[in-house]
């Protein structure tokens, strides 16, 4: 049974819940046929555990960002919960120990993020990982991956005499940081590639601008954004329609209210983004590939506040800088050296996105042609 003034949704069935309505090998569709039912804000039973769906921006500002901290938890019932024995960043309850281990990371990240190299300490962790074959390579690369990381290690052990800092944690909050920052990148740019092969007025427009602005230097930095609306305008709308992050999970902390309804203390929020990212009403073009949804009458780069791809308020994706600044330098680099073709071969593109925590296109082929320097 539903609490009291608890958000309305399907009839459920006892012990399944509404398991059966959903499609859980993507339940996106069937959140958005339940919205048309039930409203922005439904709730529905997996299992005996009841959720709470939120849909567009309005509801999802004002849970994650105006009610900020009573949407703020994580739940803690979960099979992941024990898998990460409930340490780390990305799964860890709203309290003392998360706050502490996300300043940690926010402090390094913008301490040392102010120039381009310092994200090596995370992306020379990330790089190591992936490809252990680095480790015997003779590369200028691996000695700065070796301090980098050293110094990640250190400033974690030496300057934290918290109680909630430990071996454990630190393995902990390692693995969230290479899960956290890998694919959703790589996913987002081969999301992006798929349509600049597709849309080839759109490379090429975002080429010429390229050029133009770094005409003569030998390098693309995070400071030439600003003179790269157009680009800017792609790169924003690659992560609009990747849709990386489909849906965040979150735990209410206290008894709290949102758009009317009673939300008990405790109970499992499933925020939709993609709801947000292709809501009708927020975007010009809300269903289709479009800079135009990022740029005004003048061609200026403008950001609606529905894109949230990476979410908001106290939980907002702790990697979003370092994410935004590796997303806008690879393609500005691969861009201005490379032309990115579709092959005849290939057929019609497939756009359909393969959906789990994060989205990623179907795998495809590309053509890559050296560009005549500019
Ligand atoms: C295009 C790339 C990325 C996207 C779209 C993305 C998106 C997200 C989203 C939607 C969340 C959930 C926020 C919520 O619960 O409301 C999240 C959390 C998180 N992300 Fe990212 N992310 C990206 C890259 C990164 C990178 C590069 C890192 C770090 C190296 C990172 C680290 C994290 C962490 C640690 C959290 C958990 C924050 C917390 O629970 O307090 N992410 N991200």
């Amino acid at each position: 049974q539903r609490p009291n003034n608890f958000p309305p949704g399907p009839p459920v069935l006892p012990l399944l819940g509404n398991i059966l309505q959903l499609n859980l090998e993507n339940p996106l569709k069937d959140f958005e046929r339940l919205r048309k039912s039930y409203g922005d804000v439904y709730s529905i039973f997996i299992g005996r555990k009841p959720a709470v769906v939120i849909n567009g921006m309005k509801a999802v500002k004002e849970a994650i960002v105006t009610k900020a901290t009573d949407f703020a938890g994580r739940p803690q019932d979960m099979f992941i919960n024990e898998v990460t024995q409930r340490k780390g960043v990305i799964m860890a309850d709203y309290g003392s120990s998360w706050r502490e281990h996300r300043r940690f990371h926010a402090n390094l990240m913008s301490s040392t993020n102010q120039k381009v190299k310092p994200s090596l300490t995370y992306l020379s962790l990330q790089l190591y990982d992936t490809f252990p074959v680095i480790r015997h390579l003779p590369l200028p690369f691996q000695k700065k991956a070796f301090q980098k990381s050293n110094h990640f290690f250190r400033y974690y052990v030496l300057d934290n005499g918290s109680s909630s800092f430990s071996e454990e944690q630190l393995i902990m909050n390692s693995l969230d940081l290479h899960g956290a920052g890998t694919d959703t990148t790589s996913n987002s740019l081969l999301t992006g590639f798929l349509y600049l092969m597709n849309y080839p007025h759109i490379q090429e427009r975002c080429q010429q601008e390229i050029d133009r602005v770094l005409e003569g230097n030998c390098q693309a930095s995070f400071e030439d954004r600003h003179k790269m609306p157009y680009t800017q305008a792609v790169i924003h709308e690659v992560q609009r329609v990747a849709n990386t992050v489909p849906t965040a999970l979150h735990c209410t902390t206290r008894d709290t209210e949102l758009m009317g309804y009673s939300i008990p203390k405790g109970t499992l929020i499933i925020e939709n983004l993609t709801s947000v990212l292709n809501e009708e009403g927020q975007w010009k073009f809300p269903h289709e590939f479009n800079p135009e949804n990022f740029l005004n009458d003048q061609g200026e780069f403008v950001k609606p506040e529905a894109f949230m791809p990476f979410s908001a308020g106290p939980r907002v994706c702790l990697g979003e800088g370092l994410a935004r600044m590796e997303l806008f330098l690879m393609m500005v680099t691969l861009l201005r050296k490379f032309k990115f073709i579709w092959p005849e071969e290939a057929g019609e593109p497939d756009f359909t996105q393969v959906y789990g925590i994060t989205m990623s296109p179907k795998p495809y082929c590309m053509k890559v042609q050296l560009r005549a320097p500019q």
